[in-house]
C-alpha cells in the first residue's frame, strides 16, 4: 500500500517517519510519502486534494494540522482552514477515488462536563476555536463519505516538535517545583501509538469500507497533568516537587475541558487496538530523548 502522509514535521508524522525506518522492507506493508507545508500549504483546499489526484496513493493520513491552542483564539481563520476546510477537500478527492482517508481529531471538541468517559456519540461541544476547528473538520470528512476515518484522540506527546513531556523536562531544568493544573483529567498518548493505529486503519479500511466511522483513542491510565507531570519526572530521575492547582490558578487564552476522558471501546472492538498504557510508551520517548 501507497499512503500520502500530510504534516511530515508534525509529532505524529515523525512517529510514522519513525515507524517506516524500523520495520524492514514490507514488514509495515505500506510505503509512505510525507508532505511538508512547502509541498502543499493545508490553507489551499484545492492544493491538498490536487496532491491526492496526482499522487494516487492507496490511502491518505492527514497528520497535519494548527495545534496551536491558545494562538487559534486570535487566529480564526487560519485555524479553520487548516482544521476544517483542508480536511473536508482532502476527503472528498479520497471518496471520489475511494481510497482511505484517516484524520486525527481531539478530545478538546468537548466540553469537559461531567467525569464519564466521553463516547464517540456524545455530542461535542468545544469550549475554544481550537476544538471548534477541528469539529467542523470531523464534520466536513463524515460529510463527504467513503472510506474516512476520524480518530480522535488526546495529550499527544513524543520527542518530537513541542509537547507537554518536553514543555516539563524544560522547565525543570531551572525550577525545582512547579505549579500545574490538577483538576482536567485525560489519557496521554504516544504519537508512535497514534502513527500505529493510524496504519492499521489506513490498511483496516482498505479492506472493509464498512469500518468507516469516527473513533476514540487514547492512553490510559486517564491521569490530571499534575500526575502526568508527576509520572515524567519520576521516569527521567528529575527532582521537581508538583503542585496541584485548578484551572482557575492557571488563565489560559483558551479554556481547555476538565473532563478528556474518553471511552475507546468502539476502536478495540472494530480494529482490535487497546488503549496503550502510556507510562510505558513514556519511558520510551525518554530513552529517544536522552539519545538525540
Ligand atoms: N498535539 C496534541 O496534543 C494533540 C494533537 N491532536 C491532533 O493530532 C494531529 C497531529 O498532531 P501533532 O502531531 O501534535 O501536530 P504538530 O503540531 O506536531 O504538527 C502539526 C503539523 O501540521 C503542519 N501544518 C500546520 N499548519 C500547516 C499548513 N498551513 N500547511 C501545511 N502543514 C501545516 C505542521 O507543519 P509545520 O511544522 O511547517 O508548522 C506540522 O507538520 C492533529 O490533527 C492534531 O489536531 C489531537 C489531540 C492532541
Ligand atoms: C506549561 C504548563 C502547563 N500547565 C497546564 C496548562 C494546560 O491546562 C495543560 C496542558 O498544557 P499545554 O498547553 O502544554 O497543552 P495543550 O497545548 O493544551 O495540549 C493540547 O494540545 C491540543 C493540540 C490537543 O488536541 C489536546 O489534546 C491537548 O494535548 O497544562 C500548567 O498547569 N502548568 C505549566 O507550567
Ligand atoms: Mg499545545
Amino acid at each position: 500500500m501507497h499512503i500520502l502522509v500530510f504534516g511530515r514535521t508534525g509529532q505524529v508524522a515523525r512517529a510514522l517517519q519513525d515507524l517506516m525506518a524500523a520495520k524492514p522492507d514490507g514488514a509495515l506493508a505500506s510505503t509512505l510519502t510525507f508532505l511538508s507545508r512547502e509541498e502543499v500549504d493545508l490553507t489551499d483546499p484545492q492544493a491538498c486534494s490536487d496532491a491526492i489526484i496526482a499522487r494516487a496513493p492507496d490511502a491518505v493520513i492527514n497528520a497535519a494540522a494548527y495545534t496551536g491552542v491558545d494562538a487559534a483564539e486570535t487566529d480564526t481563520d487560519q485555524a479553520h482552514k487548516v482544521n476544517a476546510e483542508a480536511p473536508s477537500a482532502m476527503a472528498r478527492a479520497c471518496a471520489s477515488q475511494d481510497i482511505p482517508f484517516v484524520t486525527i481529531s481531539t478530545d478538546y471538541v468537548f466540553d469537559g462536563s461531567g467525569t464519564a468517559p466521553w463516547s464517540p456519540d456524545d455530542s461535542p461541544q468545544p469550549l475554544g476555536v481550537y476544538g471548534y476547528s477541528k469539529l467542523a473538520g470531523e464534520k466536513a470528512v463524515r460529510a463527504a463519505g467513503g472510506r474516512f476515518a476520524i480518530l480522535r484522540t488526546s495529550w499527544v506527546f513524543s520527542a518530537y516538535g513541542q509537547n507537554f513531556v518536553k514543555t516539563m523536562l524544560r522547565l525543570a531544568e531551572t525550577r525545582d517545583s512547579l505549579t500545574i493544573v490538577g483538576d482536567q483529567i485525560g489519557g496521554p498518548t504516544a504519537a508512535a501509538d497514534i502513527a500505529a493505529a493510524c496504519l492499521r486503519l489506513a490498511q483496516c479500511l482498505a479492506a472493509d469500507p464498512d469500518r468507516a466511522g469516527l473513533y476514540h483513542f487514547s492512553g490510559t491510565p486517564d491521569v490530571s497533568w499534575a500526575d502526568f507531570a508527576r509520572e515524567i519526572f519520576r521516569q527521567a530521575g528529575v527532582s521537581c516537587m508538583v503542585t496541584p492547582i485548578s484551572s482557575a490558578d492557571y488563565p489560559t487564552v483558551a479554556k481547555r475541558p476538565l473532563n478528556s476522558r474518553m471511552e475507546c471501546e468502539l476502536t478495540a472492538q472494530t480494529f482490535q487496538i487497546e488503549r496503550p498504557d502510556w507510562t510505558i510508551s513514556l519511558a520510551h520517548v525518554l530513552k529517544q530523548l536522552e539519545q538525540a
